[in-house]
């Protein structure tokens, strides 16, 4: 018997970097949100081989694809060789700042976990997943989380209001990599209050998680992209309460009231070649 995942999309509601490590990653401090929009994995039994199928935006498929490495590290961990049938239906925009390699990667931990009847806990999945990427453990858990460390330290959050989420992600795509390594340490801009930002989730009061949006990688992104400061004044103008850079962008994120309320607002705005989706939080 076959199953079906789906694989959330996040946003930062906020990001801030603490310092450099010798390993050239950065520990951070941020909030993470899980939202509506949402790639689907199908998981189907075979024999021997692991096979991967896509439908959707494309998105590469070689043995570098999120999925199969985290088929074939379960593999290893487990030490079995089952095979399987992986069908990803991708939704989430790619090399976007919004986790959908790591969510797939999360997904496939999850998925083939019980189509192989494997039987990890929660903890021995997570150690997989930080090997695969510093977003993998926030998606596997999802909602509401403070990720510290390099992104694997979790605290969960209680459920956040289910605001509007709108987002505009211009025709190209940027390395995470080069983001972080472009960084100025000692000129970080406008850096978030991350204790202000939960009370104000805990509040469920828009204006205030407006007001605590921040996130300093748009030092970089923003500077290498000027295009998407206009794209922020333009949702705020639009209507959105508030607007921030998800990650390592590029893509840019307006809040609503509601999913409804980002339907109307995204239904106003003409950007010919950009992808533009109205969601919510979870
Ligand atoms: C920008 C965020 O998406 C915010 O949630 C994450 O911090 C990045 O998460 P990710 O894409 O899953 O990151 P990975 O695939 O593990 O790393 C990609 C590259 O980003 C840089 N990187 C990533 C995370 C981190 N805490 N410090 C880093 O410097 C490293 O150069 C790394 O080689
Ligand atoms: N299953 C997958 N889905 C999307 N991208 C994948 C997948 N597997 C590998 N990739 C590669 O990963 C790179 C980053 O894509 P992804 O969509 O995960 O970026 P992102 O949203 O910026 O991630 P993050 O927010 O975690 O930094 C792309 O170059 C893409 O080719």
């Amino acid at each position: 018997m076959g199953l079906s995942l789906t694989a959330h999309a996040k946003i930062n509601l906020t990001l801030d970097v603490l310092s450099r490590r010798p390993d050239g990653y950065h520990e951070v401090e941020m909030i993470m949100q899980s939202i509506k929009l949402h790639d689907r994995l199908e998981f189907s039994p075979a024999v021997g081989e692991i096979t991967l199928t896509s439908t959707g935006l494309p998105v590469p498929m070689g043995p570098d694809n999120l999925i199969l490495r985290a088929a074939r590290l379960l593999q290893q961990r487990a030490g079995v060789n089952h095979g399987a049938h992986i069908h990803l239906d991708k939704r989430i925009p790619v090399a976007a700042g919004l986790a959908g390699g790591s969510t797939d990667a999360a997904a496939t931990l999850q998925g083939l976990n019980r189509l192989w009847q494997l039987e990890l806990k929660q903890d021995q999945l997570m150690e997989l997943a930080r090997q695969l990427g510093a977003d993998v453990s926030f998606c596997l858990t999802g909602g509401t989380a403070i990720a510290r460390g390099i992104g694997e330290v979790l605290t969960p959050l209680a459920p956040a209001p289910r605001f509007g989420v709108i987002l505009v992600k211009p025709p190209f795509g940027v390395s995470t990599a080069r983001v972080y390594q472009g960084l100025d340490l000692n000129n970080l801009g406008h850096r978030p209050h991350t204790s202000a930002m939960v009370e104000a989730l805990k509040q469920g009061d828009l204006d205030k998680v407006a007001y605590c949006l921040a996130n300093v990688l748009e030092s970089v992104t923003l500077n290498l992209y000027p295009e998407l400061k206009e794209i922020k004044q333009q949702l705020m103008q639009a209507g959105c309460r508030g607007v921030l850079m998800s990650g390592s962008g590029p893509t840019v994120f307006g809040l609503t009231k509601d999913e409804k309320s980002a339907e109307q607002i995204a239904g106003k705005l003409n950007y010919p070649g950009y992808q533009v989706i109205a969601t919510s939080m979870v």
